[in-house]
């Protein structure tokens, strides 16, 4: 790459042919628009039809891309954008001396127009006119393209195409205390499958800042401080009265909560006492304080088989950490007059008094989900002096979540100037049917259940390929789990997590397409390429990568290289937009391109192809560890 060469000779000479092919494939398009020839041809009148729509949504397209494209960081060595970048700029500093803004750089939208493209002669055009300097945006880019004469780092030619797109460059972020709240389950509720998406979303996107050098804090919002906890300890001093003395059988936790909602809802004696208890809870008496124990201890013995099964570690920090916190925020809120009455509850509207305001203290002077997260969103900024907050549910809690930075913001918490939030939401999970993920008897899933499910799935499918006739026992157990939970994560991860997403483990235990049984298999064959040469690859890897320069003649060499790098670009998208199903569609074509070189006609084998191959399973490997997956030596 270092010491490619910009053809500006071969440039414009292939410009004139491409003007030449433009007109000769225009007065076809003409021909072909007017209809001559192609008269009363219904077919040709629906794919026109067609065609409008498309370009439409091109259109909208570009525009989104382009914005992505001007957002993009520009100071990173590794990054492609990020030099060519920093290149461009120079070069239109140099050029067009008065013009105040960066070069903007986008992946091209075809590969007619090669693999980057620079958006920015049009808006520099648009900049001058308003100086009274007249310019094409192809005179900017003929004058931009004569400043980039010597050879450029990653450049192999530079060629001039139609209208660009326009943009601001935001510099590069810098290491960041950030906490993600995600999973979050309550305590004697089921954990279900949308606490099963916080969680694994949640995992990856806190691998993936930990990867960048991020400062992470993994906090597990427990709900443990409702009022469900009244009715709970009510019915558990009725049913077990020496619960202090011998632990109570109490594992089937939902089973229990059933039983004392009944109670509650039918025996208003019962109701009344529930009701005390919470008091006595909240005011911190020992009894109902060792009950309250009790109850929660068996939810977080459930939940941490879950985690332990999927490898998620997470700091438990439910809403009773905030109790002493609410009161404070409570006092402190009402004593800058942003309570406000209404109907005996104590609201508070958000900057801009539109939507729903919060409830911060409810008729009967208890605290509700909102106080919690007024106090948790105030402890995470000021005590932990986090910069960034993330917090992962699903997407039904958008509202909630605007709401609270929205009055974060007017009672000073948050600042916009200093700290980033997040939300990060996420669609339903369905079953196969396309209806609310359910048992076939329509119970929720127990997500203990799904995970059993899948690995009796994993297993036959392991089986179906013969592998238990090659792998040991300790091997197939291992590429068994591998698969299960890799193939449960990845499902959910190389979705766009906005929308809901259909839970099927046939789909997802598929061996072909963009599934992590497909990935795990590649990378596997991709590892052992080298392990199999034997000698330095297989042994001293290091020194082979010490002691060879990479070269790329071959075009499948090409394309997998420029495919690797990329992989900057791909983490600096997910920075900003938290969405990491980029990343699988990345590691899917890493995959796929590496394939089409492996399988190439290319049959001599030497040191610099074995270290593209390192290089991709390097790569690989980075982005398995951002998903959560768990690559095994043999499948
Ligand atoms: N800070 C928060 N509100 N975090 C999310 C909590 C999620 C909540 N326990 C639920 O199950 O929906």
């Amino acid at each position: 790459m270092a010491n490619a060469t910009a053809c500006m000779d071969a440039a414009s000479k292939s410009i004139t042919n491409i003007e030449k092919e433009i007109q000769v494939l225009q007065t076809s398009i003409a021909n072909t628009r007017a209809g001559r020839g192609l008269e009363d041809n219904v077919e040709l009148k629906t794919l026109m039809e067609e065609n409008i729509k498309l370009k439409h949504r091109l259109e909208i397209l570009q525009a989104a891309i382009a914005k992505e494209g001007a957002d993009s960081p520009t100071s990173s060595n590794i990054s492609i954008i990020g030099q060519l970048q920093q290149v461009f700029s120079e070069a239109i500093r140099k050029a067009f001396p008065g013009v105040p803004f960066d070069a903007v750089i986008t992946i091209s939208t075809s590969p007619k127009f090669g693999d980057y493209q620079c958006n920015s002669a049009m808006q520099i055009a648009q900049h001058l006119k308003q100086q009274s300097i007249k310019s094409s945006p192809r005179e900017v880019a003929q004058k931009l393209v004569e400043q980039l004469q010597s050879p450029i780092v990653c450049v192999d030619k530079l060629e001039i195409a139609g209208a660009g797109y326009e943009g601001i460059v935001v510099p590069i972020i810098e290491k960041k205390r950030v906490i993600v709240d995600f999973s979050s389950p309550n305590v004697a509720k089921e954990m279900h499958v949308g606490h099963l998406r916080s969680t694994i979303i949640g995992d990856s996107i806190c691998r993936f800042l930990e990867y960048l050098g991020h400062d992470v804090l993994r906090i597990n919002h427990i709900g443990d401080w409702g009022t469900q906890f009244g009715m709970l300890i009510a019915h558990l001093q009725e049913k077990f009265p020496n619960f202090q003395t011998v632990s109570p059988p109490i594992s089937d936790l939902q089973a229990f909560y059933k039983e004392s909602k009944i109670r509650f809802d039918s025996d208003e004696a019962f109701k009344k006492r529930a009701y005390e208890c919470v008091v006595k809870l909240q005011s911190g008496e020992p009894s109902y304080l060792k009950a309250w124990n009790l109850i929660c201890d068996v939810s977080r013995k459930e939940f941490q088989i879950i985690y332990n099964r999927l490898d998620v570690k997470l700091i438990e920090r439910g809403e009773s950490f905030y109790q002493s916190r609410m009161q404070k925020i409570v006092q402190e809120l009402k004593q800058a007059q942003f309570l406000e009455e209404d109907d005996g509850r104590l609201i508070m509207w958000g900057e801009d008094r539109s939507g729903i305001p919060l409830t911060v203290v409810k008729s009967d002077g208890g605290f509700t989900y909102d106080t919690s997260d007024m106090a948790a969103i105030k402890q995470r900024l000021h005590e932990e002096k986090a910069d960034w907050l993330i917090y992962v549910t699903d997407a039904g809690q958008a509202t909630h979540f605007q709401t609270i930075f929205s009055c974060a913001k007017r009672a000073k918490i948050l600042d916009d100037s200093k700290h980033r939030v997040d939300h990060v939401g996420f669609g339903v999970v369905l079953g196969e049917d396309g209806k609310k993920f359910k048992t076939r008897s329509g119970d929720t899933v127990k997500l203990a259940e799904l995970l059993d499910e899948g690995l009796k799935r994993a297993m036959d499918k392991l089986v179906q390929k013969e592998r238990n006739l090659v792998l040991t026992p300790e091997e197939l157990t291992a590429a068994q789990e591998s698969v299960a939970y890799g193939c449960i994560k990845y499902a959910d991860l190389s979705h766009n997590r906005n929308n809901e997403y259909v839970f099927s483990f046939d789909k997802m235990l598929e061996d072909k397409g963009n599934t992590a049984v497909y990935l795990l298999y590649a990378y596997t064959r991709i590892r052992s390429i080298a392990r199999n040469c034997g000698g330095d690859f297989a042994n001293n890897m290091q020194k082979v990568i010490d002691s060879t320069d990479i070269k790329l003649e071959h075009e499948k060499e090409w394309k997998l290289a420029k495919v690797l790098l990329r992989f900057t670009d791909v983490m600096l998208l997910i920075m900003k937009n938290l969405s990491l199903h980029h990343l699988c569609e990345f590691v899917y074509e890493v995959c796929t391109t590496f394939s089409e070189f492996y399988d190439s006609e290319i049959i001599k084998v030497y040191a610099s192809r074995i270290l593209l191959c390192e290089a991709t399973s390097r790569v690989l490997g980075k982005c398995f560890d951002i998903l959560g997956l768990k690559p095994v030596h043999k499948i």
